[in-house]
């Protein structure tokens, strides 16, 4: 598989190449030469196969040749060894669990896959990479776990200061060792517009070999298209399903159309998004106009200029009917999302994460008819325990996973939202 860079001012690459330089040089976005179509066959009998299997047939092709078959069925089987349940809710909509990995959020796959393949890559090129990340909560924990130890990689995570909760900032600032917590003293935005600039900046790269760890690296964002595969495979309807997605940098939901593209059977795709509503506003009006992301109880996508759009324009050849039919998107408010999870909780006894709560609403909202579909539930309530506990009036069961952190100190550097002062820090 070849990459090109969205932008079209860079050469192509190999599969190691884009995870190894995480951008472009020309600041564009890798993105597959084509979509690799599955066999009917394979898509057919999803139900027989194995997880590894599912991961290994869906991922070879964009790995191609970068990392030999033993070596990538070794690194699916480290990446995907926990559930993924397909759970029902009500009638009509289910939950694909994606929170019992290490960090209680859907995060953990892309990371593990990503932190294994550059270090594979890092052991027989016998170079040193710093892995620059910005988080607006759940990505951060995932690739401190994911990288934690990783032989020649240092990770640098930038996070807004206060605008994670305190599980979210646990998890990213107390793994210490090759990991480094920046507090920035901003949005998410600012954070990633830090770590895009640093990618462009000639005296880092001098200094550094970087790369992201966000899903703007292709290592990071396909293997999410797994869920999709696994949800499928655990589908009891007919009728292909709904999907609704949790949606703020848009990576999640860019690897589901993908899946979509390579043959899975999917009726429609929604991206359900909190306050930060620059792609609902988007598909409204046509006009697309980043905006400045603003603070919300799903604070994972708190994100106003989200990334991965470009790739889901591309996937639709840059053509807005195309993606309209196929693709909607709405915003819910914090009090929609409150009363959702003492409502579901009430009527179906689950108990759903802000983020979660978000994409039941806006597909219960969209269902209609016998209708079915599902909702990604991308973290573990117990990551926002003040919101849900305060809805609910319950207690959440703390799982040992979070009670060992939550005696740990946290430990960051805090700086301004200027590049400046971070490249200041970076190069002492
Ligand atoms: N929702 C994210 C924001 C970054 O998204 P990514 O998928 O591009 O890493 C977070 O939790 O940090």
């Amino acid at each position: 598989m070849i990459y090109y860079s969205l932008n079209h001012q860079s050469p192509r690459v190999s599969f190691a190449e884009a995870a190894v330089k995480g951008q472009a040089p020309d600041k564009g976005l890798y993105f597959p030469e084509h979509i690799p179509v599955l066999p009917k066959d394979f898509i057919q009998h999803l139900k027989s196969k194995s997880k590894e299997d599912i991961g290994f047939t869906v991922m070879k092709p964009y790995v191609g040749e970068s990392i030999p078959d033993d070596v990538l069925q070794q690194i699916i089987a480290e990446t995907i060894n926990f559930d993924f349940p397909l759970v029902q809710i009500s009638d009509s909509i289910s939950a694909l669990e994606l929170f019992h990995g290490p960090t209680l959020a859907f995060k953990d796959v892309g990371a593990r896959f990503m932190s294994r393949c550059l270090g594979y890559f890092n052991r027989h090129s016998k170079t040193h990479t710093t892995v620059l990340v910005a988080t607006s909560g759940d990505t951060g924990g995932a690739v401190a776990n994911g990288f934690l130890g990783v032989d020649g990689v240092d990770v640098i995570i930038l996070y807004p200061s206060g605008k994670v909760s305190p599980v979210q900032e646990l998890q990213l600032t107390t793994p210490g060792r090759n990991i480094t917590a920046i507090e920035v003293q901003g949005n998410f935005d600012d954070c990633q517009a830090i770590v895009k600039q640093a990618f462009a900046d000639e005296t880092l790269n001098k200094k550094y070999a970087l790369t992201s760890a966000n899903s703007i690296n292709v290592a990071r964002w396909l293997p999410q298209q797994l869920y999709y595969f696994y949800a499928c495979q655990q589908w009891q309807f007919d009728e292909p399903p709904v999907i609704c997605v949790p949606s703020g940098n848009f990576g999640n939901i860019c690897a589901g159309i993908v899946a979509y593209m390579s043959g899975l059977p999917v009726k429609h795709f929604i991206a359900a998004c909190n306050a930060n509503d620059t792609v609902p506003a988007f598909l409204q009006t046509g006009a697309y106009k980043a905006r400045q992301a603003v603070a919300t109880i799903s604070n994972a996508m708190d994100v106003g200029n989200p990334s991965n759009f470009v790739r889901i324009m591309e996937l639709f050849q840059q053509k807005f009917d195309g993606l309209k039919s196929m693709l909607g998107s709405v915003s819910i408010d914090d009090e929609t999302t409150k009363a959702t999870i003492k409502t579901v909780k009430e009527q179906f006894n689950y108990l759903l994460d802000p983020h979660g709560a978000v994409a039941y609403k806006a597909l219960a909202d969209y269902l209609s008819g016998n209708e079915k579909g599902f909702i990604l539930e991308t973290a573990h309530p117990v990551k926002f325990p003040e919101t849900v506990e305060a809805v609910t009036g319950e207690t959440i069961k703390i799982p040992e996973s979070v009670q060992h952190l939550l005696s740990k100190t946290k430990k960051s550097v805090m700086l301004t939202s200027s590049f400046e002062a971070f490249k200041d820090w970076m190069m002492r």
